[in-house]
């Protein structure tokens, strides 16, 4: 079994030159499946400059950008896709505002019910968490880690996790089934730096003692 890692921004990004050169020194060890734009409440034209500023330093390196709540800035900026949770714009109007070919996926939760709505839907990915107790975001409720297994048993769909997750706990996620490992706070807040927490990852998830 293996999973990718699904990067995720810091929420806020007080000096952009100063996380370009982060985001492209991690982006440059080839471990990052793609990365998701996260920023909170920021008024919409410095969302559109992050997002415009970022977008090359991915796709310079093969990365997928997407861009979390905001469809239809995703579709301004060029991203190549989008994520919407429960408390966002639908799935179905996402879809409707980025068209066929880009990746949108949905946040689940905990629920098998919205997972399987999303998946008839046409998601291209399913989020469940937070499988951890999360410094990034708190009104999360605890997913329990079964949920990876009946979804990879069931579904062709990929699943990603997210919640808490770091070098430690992830193999747990892993072999449960999960497809991406969605990070923030384990790459971004790593005591040895981005590139080290990503590095570590990568090392953790290359351990064969599954
Ligand atoms: C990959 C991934 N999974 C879940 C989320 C959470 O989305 P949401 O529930 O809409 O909460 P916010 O991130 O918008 O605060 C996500 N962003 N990415
Ligand atoms: C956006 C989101 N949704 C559920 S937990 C979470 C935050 C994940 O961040 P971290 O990897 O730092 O726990
Ligand atoms: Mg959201």
């Amino acid at each position: 079994m293996s999973a990718e890692i699904y990067l995720i921004t810091p929420q806020q990004i007080p000096i952009l030159k100063r996380f370009c050169d982060e985001l492209s020194a991690v982006l440059d060890t080839g471990l990052v499946a793609c990365l998701q734009l996260r920023l909170k409440n920021v008024k919409d034209d410095l969302l559109i400059r992050v997002a415009e500023t970022i977008l090359p330093v991915c796709h310079s390196r093969g990365v997928p950008l997407l861009l979390n709540d905001r469809p239809d800035l995703a579709v301004r900026v060029g991203c190549d896709g989008c994520h919407v949770g429960q408390n966002d714009i639908s799935y179905e109007d996402a879809r409707m505002i980025m068209g066929p070919k880009a990746q949108i996926g949905v946040t689940c939760n905990n629920s098998r019910h919205l997972a399987m709505k999303a998946g008839e839907a046409g998601a291209d990915y399913v989020a469940f968490g937070a499988f951890f107790p999360s410094d990034s975001k708190y009104d999360v409720p605890i997913a329990s880690i079964d949920i990876l297994t009946w979804w990879a048993e069931l579904m062709t769909i990929p699943c990603v996790a997210i919640g808490g997750i770091t070098e430690h706990n992830c193999k747990l996620l892993v072999r449960a089934g999960s497809d991406f490992l969605a990070v923030i706070n384990a790459v971004w807040g790593h005591h040895g730096g981005p590139v080290v927490g990503i590095k570590a990852f990568d090392l953790s998830l290359k351990d064969n003692e599954y």
